[in-house]
């Protein structure tokens, strides 16, 4: 009795919880058994390659899907509950303003959806819009396009914001002003969920940490747990044979050219010298996000 109260105290105090959710689109297993919690005034990093399931997982927490199995829930509640939702800001990947509506129109009519929202100068100040208020949105740039979109996800007032990959498109410039923007907002208590595919971004914002791949969770920690775990080496060449070597997170072979992913590209390359192995073309570079995660969730090693 104790224990299931606790569980549920547990569940309300957190602004969102997914409690081993699966979702599955016909044949597609988007979710299985997947359990993630944000945390109040925490900035969690949604990471994983395309497909992962990422945006899946959002649209449970904000009340747009229901999970087959498990349950999602939103400062406690359903998130279908408009109670929960009236505390949540999102902003989708696809961004679709109305371009005949003025900027000052657009956050007005969200605005007044909401009992408390936050002063449009503070919301045009944060995100970089000033200035703007009386541009249309057809008239925007791509970028101011997209920061406008995010700027409606906080325009209620919200204690949870969700960003579905927000700066996916964005040059650096806008990118950074994006940040800030998000920054503060966190910096006041606020809680963020955010999606990306940019290690980068998740460096720049998170204080946390998950990783999906085929809809579970594959890792979890701070930014610098991750990093070490995500941070490979590519580490290529050409050879005859290659003996056993050390720290090797996954080995492909292509004929005679071999491809190491490595956190200790170093140490791998040393191994090779010591034992003689008579490598051509060495080439020696930092992977992607997206190797990494293959890297990491592959097969084990294997010739
Ligand atoms: N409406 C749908 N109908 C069928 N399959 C879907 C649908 N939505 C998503 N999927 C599939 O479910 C899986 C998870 O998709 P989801 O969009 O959640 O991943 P994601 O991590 O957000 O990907 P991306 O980074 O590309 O946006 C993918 O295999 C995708 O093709």
């Amino acid at each position: 009795m104790v224990r299931s109260l606790a569980k549920v105290v547990h569940k309300a105090s957190s602004p969102a919880v997914l409690e081993q959710v699966s979702k599955h689109y016909g044949r597609v297993k988007a979710l299985e058994e997947l359990s993630l919690e944000v945390t109040e005034g925490e900035l969690l990093a949604l990471l994983g390659p395309n497909g992962a399931g990422k945006s899946t997982a959002i649209s449970l927490l904000a009340g747009l899907r229901r999970p087959d199995r498990g349950r999602a829930w939103l400062f406690g509640l359903d998130p279908r509950d408009p109670q929960a939702r009236a505390n949540l800001g999102v902003t989708p990947q696809e961004t679709g303003l109305p371009n005949e509506l003025r900027v000052h129109e657009v956050l007005e009519l969200v605005q007044a959806h909401y009992p408390n929202p936050t002063p449009r100068r503070e919301l045009l100040e944060r995100f970089g819009l000033g200035g703007l208020e009386r541009r249309q949105c057809g008239g925007l740039s791509g970028g101011q396009k997209r920061r406008l979109a995010v700027a409606l996800a906080f325009a209620g007032n919200p204690r949870l914001v969700i960003l579905d990959e927000p700066t996916t498109g964005l040059d650096v410039e806008a990118r950074r002003s994006l940040w800030e923007g998000v920054k503060r907002y966190q910096a006041q208590g606020g809680t963020v969920l955010l999606t990306t595919h940019y290690l980068e971004e998740a460096e720049a914002l998170a204080s946390r940490i998950a990783v999906i791949d085929r809809g579970r969770l594959i890792a979890e920690g701070t930014v610098g747990q991750i990093k070490a775990r995500v941070g490979l080496k590519q580490v290529r060449f050409a050879a005859a044979e290659l003996p056993p070597l050390e720290g090797v997170s996954r080995l492909e072979r292509e004929g005679d050219t071999f491809t190491l992913y490595t956190p200790e590209a170093d140490t791998v390359v040393r191994q090779l010298v010591q034992k003689s192995v008579a490598f051509k073309g060495l080439e020696v570079r930092s992977v992607s996000l997206e190797e990494a995660f293959v890297a990491l969730t592959g097969e084990p090693q294997k010739e």
